[in-house]
């Protein structure tokens, strides 16, 4: 029988690359996307030609709405993994942060996802094991400054990933997040080269990772060899922040 997971978020950089590396694991795949549809059309096109055994549909919402989130839980049957890579930042001072754009932040990152998770467990429970991975913050772990909001939702996360993890143990669903550090994706383009390079000199292994450090940990975490593993927030982030 085929496993399928749910990657949110598939038309981005970090989940563009879980998609991928779930793919040639042998998932079959619901590639999220909300704009970006004609990467997301290609992405599945590429795909459905590498593995044709696998099945790989897209499915458009916006989580910005309540009815984005449920038209999305609507679209999908059978289910083993969700993988929430979906989401915006905001660069700017707390008083300068529009309550609109607070609002934004809360729905895309925390009431949008946890709607859809709650609509689909059902589907989670039926299986022997399931899994829900965030794609969270270390910012959610540590604060960052000019990104409070963020931050703040990225937490919201996490300690939603330690009750949940709890609430359905029973079940044998696992809940984890996976804190990544600073990613070279779009997400960074406020940094110039020279901030970045800044950074890059706080880092112990003196990089940005890439989104295939990232893919390769969830490509773990989904591997059955981690069943042990519930209720962790788990950083990805070259050793900075710890
Ligand atoms: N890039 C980094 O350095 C970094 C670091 C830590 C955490 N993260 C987290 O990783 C995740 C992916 O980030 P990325 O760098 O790939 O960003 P990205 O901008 O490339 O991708 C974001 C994805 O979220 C989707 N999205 C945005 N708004 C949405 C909405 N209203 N409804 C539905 N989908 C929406 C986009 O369509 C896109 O597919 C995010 O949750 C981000 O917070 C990124």
């Amino acid at each position: 029988m085929k496993k399928f997971a749910l990657v949110v978020g598939a038309s981005g950089a970090i989940g563009n690359a879980i998609a991928k590396r779930l793919a040639f694991d042998g998932w079959s795949l619901y590639l999220h996307f909300n704009g970006g549809r004609a990467k997301a059309a290609s992405l599945t096109e590429e795909l459905t030609k590498l593995f044709p055994e696998q099945e790989f549909l897209l499915v458009q919402a916006d989580f910005g709405s309540e009815e984005g989130a449920e038209r999305l839980a609507s679209q999908i049957y059978s289910l083993k993994a969700v993988v929430f890579a979906g989401g915006h930042s905001f660069y700017g001072m707390l008083e300068d942060t529009p309550a609109i754009e607070m609002d934004k932040l809360w729905r895309v990152h925390v009431q949008n996802p946890l709607r859809v998770l709650a609509l689909l467990s059902p589907k989670l429970r039926k299986n022997d094991w399931s899994h829900v991975l965030f794609i969270g913050s270390i910012w959610g772990e540590t604060g960052a400054a000019f990104e409070s909001v963020y931050s703040a939702v990225k937490g919201a996360q996490h300690a939603f990933v330690k009750a949940y993890a709890k609430e359905v143990a029973y079940n044998h669903i696992l809940v984890n997040a996976i804190a990544p550090g600073l990613i070279d994706t779009s997400m960074n383009g406020h940094l110039n080269d020279e901030e970045k390079q800044a950074l890059y000199e706080e880092i112990p292994l003196a990089r940005a990772g890439k989104v295939e450090d990232v893919a390769n940990l969830v490509s773990f975490y989904l591997s059955g060899q981690a069943n042990y593993v519930t209720g962790q927030i788990i950083r990805i982030n070259g050793g900075w922040y710890i």
